[in-house]
């Protein structure tokens, strides 16, 4: 009998508000990468050396070009892939300095809040916008 143990996976994600507070950035994960195609809130995995802030401001400025001016916690997800466990900090994001492009070639868009679940979210997310 073998035991699998599941990898732990902590994840740093923004919601990104517009300075007019109606939309949200999101971002469509290329088609060559894990849960691809599906939409998501830009971030990524958090580095052993990095806190949770340190890790987003990095990883927007690696997918959009962003740098982080003003960001609090919103909300902490767990969720269990059947290859691994996330737990997703989301943070909300509310200034921000630069223009947001997608710098790895991914879509990137303005949505504004009633439409969220318009899009096919990443499973987690789907949960953060209690669809
Ligand atoms: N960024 C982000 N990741 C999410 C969301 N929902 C969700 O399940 N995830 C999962 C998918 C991935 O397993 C993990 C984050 O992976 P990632 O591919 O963004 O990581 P990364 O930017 O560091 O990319 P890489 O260095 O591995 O290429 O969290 C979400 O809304 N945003
Ligand atoms: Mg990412």
């Amino acid at each position: 009998m073998s035991i699998k143990v599941k990898r732990r996976v902590h994840v740093a994600a923004a919601a990104i508000i517009s300075a007019d507070q109606q939309q949200v950035l999101i971002a469509r994960r290329p088609s060559n990468v894990d849960h691809g195609g599906l939409w998501e809130f830009p971030g990524g995995k958090l580095a052993p050396y990095e806190t949770g802030l340190e890790g987003l401001k990095r990883e927007l400025h690696e997918e959009l070009g962003v740098e982080i001016v003003c960001a609090q916690p919103l909300i902490r997800v767990h969720h269990e892939y059947p290859d691994k466990h996330i737990l997703l900090d989301v943070w909300q994001v509310h200034e921000f300095a630069g223009e947001p492009f997608g710098r790895e070639g991914q879509a990137v868009r303005w949505v504004p809040m009633s439409e969220l679940s318009n899009y096919p979210f990443q499973r987690l997310i789907c949960r953060f916008c209690a669809r």
